[in-house]
């Protein structure tokens, strides 16, 4: 396991940047790549190094997607906004797509988030 995808929709920043907060011990183990909005603001808030690709409405969500058919992503954290119709939605189809074409574990609310991370560790343990 080596790197995580950060993705979250502007009304779920608050959330990502208090998850990430949270899981900051863990999450500086990994390679870590976001959008650019949601990878800025990370950095901004935790220097953790966050690689930032494009933002999502301009084709992040793809280059994300495109990383994990390569298969050079291992888990994707996608703080998605279900109430709320977005330009890209096809991209954000397509990215959940590709994680369950290539069993990418996907958590896309911060409860999911929170285990995904505890299996995280778990793993780290084993
Ligand atoms: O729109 C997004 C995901 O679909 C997120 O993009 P940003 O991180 O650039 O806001």
């Amino acid at each position: 396991m080596k790197t995580i995808a950060l993705i979250a929709h502007d009304k779920k920043k608050t959330e990502m940047l208090e998850f990430v907060d949270h899981h900051k011990d863990v999450l500086s183990q990994y390679d870590l790549i976001a959008t650019r909005t949601t990878g800025t603001l990370i950095n901004e808030k935790f220097h953790l190094n966050v690689k930032t690709l494009m933002s999502g409405p301009l084709g992040g969500d793809q280059q994300i997607g495109a990383l994990v058919a390569t298969e050079k992503v291992d888990l994707v954290i996608f703080l998605r906004d279900p109430l709320t119709s977005q330009p890209h939605e096809p991209d954000i189809t397509a990215l959940l797509r590709i994680c369950d074409v290539h069993n990418i574990p996907l958590a896309t609310n911060r409860r999911s988030a929170h285990i995904l991370v505890k299996w995280l560790v778990t793993e780290q343990n084993k």
